[in-house]
């Protein structure tokens, strides 16, 4: 986690390999001032559309890390793996399950120093995650803290990540799931799309990932990188 600076982060452009990107395109995000590429998905994810991707960003500077979300397509050559472990799932596979049966599969193979878990909260119900993975995503504020407080407190988790994709989230929410964290940086994605709503979602959280709109409006998808990097944000860790 040290290599890749993640703690210095603020913005994130996230890539999914089951959609088409131009390389005129690919260049603008990659040299947009974003701070990282997350490549991943839900669905349709590859192998060897994951390759693709990855082998297209390296060819510029910045960190590119996988969001694991399907075994099968994790690719080696990557800067780290977001292991994402899904907090409020009714389903135990997608927590830890899955996860066991990789460390089985890869043995003495796992790099464990570029693992980084992510306790995962996702809070529209009408996205993919929350279908795949089984997740009672309709919560309170005060149930979605204390989701979030499990992550940091007792499973010590480095990132929560508050997923709403798709849909813009309540801000309130996630300040209030970032003020009762201890150790851990609080990651928020879902349904940025103008330069409004990445300076909320700046004031509210550590990181800012920015998906969709790359493929429905460059410009306003890159008009997000400086609208979050003005926002500065107190250290609350
Ligand atoms: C040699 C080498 C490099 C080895 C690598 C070893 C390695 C990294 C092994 C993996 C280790 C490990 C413990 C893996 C866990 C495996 C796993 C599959 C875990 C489950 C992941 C999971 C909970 C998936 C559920 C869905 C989910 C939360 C997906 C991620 C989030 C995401 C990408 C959401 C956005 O998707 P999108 O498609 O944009 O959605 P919309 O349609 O709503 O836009
Ligand atoms: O695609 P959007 O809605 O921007 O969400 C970003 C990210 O949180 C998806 O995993
Ligand atoms: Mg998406």
């Amino acid at each position: 986690m040290d290599d890749i600076q993640l703690p210095s982060w603020r913005h994130v452009f996230k890539l999914d390999p089951d959609k088409e990107i131009s390389d005129e395109a690919l260049d603008k995000v990659c040299l947009s001032g974003t701070d990282a590429i997350i490549v991943g998905g839900s669905s349709g994810i590859t192998f060897d559309n994951t390759v693709d991707l990855m082998a297209r960003i390296r060819r510029y500077e910045l960190p590119v890390v996988q969001e694991v979300s399907d075994l099968d397509a994790v690719v080696p050559g990557f800067d780290a793996y977001l292991i994402p472990m899904v907090l409020n799932t009714t389903n135990p596979d997608w927590l830890v399950g899955q996860h066991q049966r990789a460390i089985e599969q890869y043995g003495y193979m796992m790099p464990w120093d570029l693992l980084i878990p992510e306790g995962y909260l996702i809070l529209n119900p009408e996205c993919t995650a929350a279908k795949v993975s089984e997740a009672k995503a309709n919560l309170t504020k005060k149930e979605a803290v204390a989701y979030a407080q499990v992550a940091d407190k007792l499973m010590r988790l480095p990132l929560v990540y508050v997923e709403y994709s798709g849909a813009f989230g309540d801000m309130d929410a996630v300040k209030a799931i970032r003020t009762a964290m201890s150790q851990a940086f609080v990651i928020y994605g879902g349904g940025v799309t103008t330069v409004e709503q990445a300076q909320e979602a700046a004031e509210a959280a550590d990181i800012v990932v920015v998906g969709n709109i790359i493929y429905e409006d460059m410009a306003a998808a890159l008009a997000t990188v400086n609208a979050v990097k003005a926002v500065a944000i107190e250290d609350n860790i």
